[in-house]
């Protein structure tokens, strides 16, 4: 099983006059881990909604596995969205939920569900509603890995957990994914962390797709220069500098966009070169002049 691949073409979604995405093409390629990208209010949890049929479209195809998924037995079966509220049953205790996960979806790994509930210190004899709201979080989390769904949807579903808590739901995901290779989309605006786990990146912006690429592509349009301070900023004179990070006579600077001449430039002048976060990418993309209203900067 390598899991579902989703084509998206043209796909608009309205909410009375607010258009949440608008003509969005993006393909998802299956057996992958992509990061959904994209600054509040994007549209990335109605294109996931949408994917997992919680939701309808405007108009536009989406096609999961080759198919529509809306009122689609069979890839919804193979589908599983879980949103930053958990998306469980609230009066139903932890380990009610489970078996009744275990018993519906196919795939779904018991023993993976109790490793994790043990890994984030969740009582089984518990209840969504009594839980804190990392907790929730947590639980999930368990439902979206231990589903082993072809298609799984992880909606800023960490955003709520605590640091340990986090780190450990990552580990967790790449560990499964690399024993169980599956489709998995993690939606967020905070990069940094989950970089090291995305292949491919869709990033959205006010509804739209910003840009569609493997990760590796991306980070290869710019570069960090690091060194003693004044050479670093000889060197990115006059370039694209979108982030700066200065520690006493140290500098790092990141640039989009890099010359043929770079690394012979930078060999000259004792600074290393690095590869360039995500996140600052990221930042970059996604930034809007102060002030600009969505309609003015379109
Ligand atoms: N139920 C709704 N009714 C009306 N407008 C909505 C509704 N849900 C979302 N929207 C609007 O659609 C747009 C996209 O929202 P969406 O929740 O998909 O973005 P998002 O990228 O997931 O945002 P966030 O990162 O803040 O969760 C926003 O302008 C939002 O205000």
């Amino acid at each position: 099983m390598t899991g579902f691949g989703v084509e998206v073409r043209d796909l608009t979604a309205r909410y009375g006059t607010t258009t949440a995405l608008d003509a969005v093409s993006f393909t998802l390629r299956p057996g992958v881990i992509t990061g959904l990208l994209g600054r509040n209010g994007s549209g990335k949890t109605t294109a996931l909604s949408i994917l997992a049929a919680f939701r309808r479209r405007t108009s536009g195809t989406v096609l999961v596995d080759g198919e529509d998924p809306w009122e689609n037995e069979r890839v919804l079966a193979g589908t599983c969205l879980v949103r930053e509220s958990g998306d469980v049953a609230n009066d139903q205790k932890l380990k009610e939920t489970l078996e009744f996960l275990g018993d519906r979806r196919p795939l779904f790994s018991r023993e993976l569900a109790d490793t994790l509930m043990d890994r984030f210190e969740l009582d089984p004899l518990s209840r969504p509603d009594r839980l804190s709201r990392g907790k929730r979080s947590a639980f999930g989390v368990v439902v979206g890995l231990a589903s082993r769904t072809p298609l799984t949807l992880l909606d800023e579903v960490h955003l709520g957990m605590d640091a340990p808590s986090r780190y450990a739901f990552y580990d967790a995901l790449l560990a499964d994914w690399v024993e169980h290779p599956r489709t998995i989309v993690l939606s967020s605006h905070l990069i940094g962390e989950i970089e090291r786990l995305l292949e491919d990146v869709v990033v959205l912006d006010r509804g739209t797709v910003l840009t569609m690429s493997d990760a590796e592509t991306l980070r290869s349009g710019g570069i960090t220069v690091t060194g003693p301070a004044e050479a670093v900023e000889a060197f990115v004179a006059g370039r694209d500098v979108v982030a700066r990070q200065r520690l006493g006579r140290t500098a790092q600077a990141t640039l989009v966009g890099t010359r043929a001449d770079d690394a012979s430039r930078a060999r000259q002048t004792g600074l290393e070169l690095g590869p360039v976060a995500l996140q600052d990418l990221f930042v970059h993309l996604t930034d809007r002049p102060a002030g600009a209203t969505t309609e003015e900067s379109r």
